[in-house]
């Protein structure tokens, strides 16, 4: 990640849940300048109002101040919304880096809207992003400059961890396992807290239960050096109570050939969304 005050204009499209996680953390990595074009303010303009002016949020492409210059164009919103919305941007990202976080939406897909010729990085982040614990994977199409490279290292680093690919087809397993990722812990969240009141515990008490013992878990897996199996290990007494889940749990049929099956339809799903 670039130092702070290094970050240059800014063109950001779509400033919904992750798009807003981006812009704040730029903010905070002196942003100097960015136009917003989201048609639902709401959420953009209150970031802006945060902004000492640094943020201008538009509607549409058209409302772009005339000479606006960025040096990146960031594509944050929904795959299906490409083909109608990336076209007006071909101008504005000619000679400067386009950075699509669109999921399945390929490189090759955005140059056909774009032109040829313009330099397109595709990324995957995921939600933690928006406490600036996000972890993106980016793949750089051809003519990426190392310059464009670094500006967009720093976009996603801004928000968190960034890991470079060299081959685009990893990001729809990307997008299954880390990109979706936090919705699969959340979900976990949801079915130990129904289980714990299923075998009696108040909602109350079930709830912290449930939601500390996950945000407790992946701190304590932040800090460890070691595997998460290790981590797991040390949970598991012999012939103790953890053992017993886990056996229910890690049965072929049960998670590991569950958590497979899950990880190929979203892959697949990222895959049908390409163009
Ligand atoms: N939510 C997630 O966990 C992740 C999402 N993504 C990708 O990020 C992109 C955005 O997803 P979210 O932020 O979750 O969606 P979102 O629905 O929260 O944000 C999309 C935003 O785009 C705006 N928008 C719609 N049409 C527009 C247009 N023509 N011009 C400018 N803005 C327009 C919407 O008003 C909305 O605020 C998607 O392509 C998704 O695949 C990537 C990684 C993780
Ligand atoms: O569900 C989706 O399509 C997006 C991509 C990864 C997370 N959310």
């Amino acid at each position: 990640m670039t130092g702070a005050a290094s970050l240059p204009p800014i063109l950001l499209v779509g400033c919904g849940r992750m798009g807003g996680a981006l812009l704040s953390g730029w903010l905070e990595q002196g942003l100097t300048r960015a136009v917003v074009v989201e048609p639902h303010a709401a959420a953009a303009e209150a970031l802006a109002a945060q902004s000492a002016g640094r943020v201008r949020v538009v509607p549409d492409a058209d409302s772009i101040p005339a000479g606006f210059a960025p040096e990146a164009v960031v594509l944050a919103i929904k795959p299906q919304e490409a083909a109608n919305t990336v076209p007006h941007y071909a101008a504005l990202s000619s000679g400067v880096v386009t950075l699509s976080i669109m999921a399945g939406r390929t490189i090759g897909g955005l140059h056909r809207l774009l032109g040829e010729a313009r330099a397109v990085v595709r990324a995957m982040p995921n939600t933690p992003a928006a406490v600036r614990q996000g972890f993106t994977v980016a793949c750089a199409g051809e003519g990426v400059t190392a310059g464009q490279r670094a500006l967009c290292d720093a976009l996603l680093g801004a928000v968190g961890e960034v890991a470079w690919v060299e081959d685009e087809a990893l990001l729809d397993p990307v997008t299954a396992v880390s990109g979706g990722g936090p919705a699969y812990v959340f979900l976990l969240v949801e079915l130990l807290q129904r289980a714990a009141e299923k075998l009696g515990i108040p909602p109350d008490l079930a709830r912290s239960m449930a939601r500390s013992t996950v945000a407790g878990s992946g701190a304590l897996l932040a800090v460890s050096r070691g595997e998460a199996a290790e981590l797991r290990q040390a949970v598991t007494s012999p012939k103790g109570t953890t053992e017993r889940a886990l056996a229910v749990l890690m049965a072929e049929e049960a998670w590991p050939a569950l958590v497979d099956r899950a990880m190929a339809a979203a892959t697949d799903r990222s895959r049908e969304l390409a163009e």
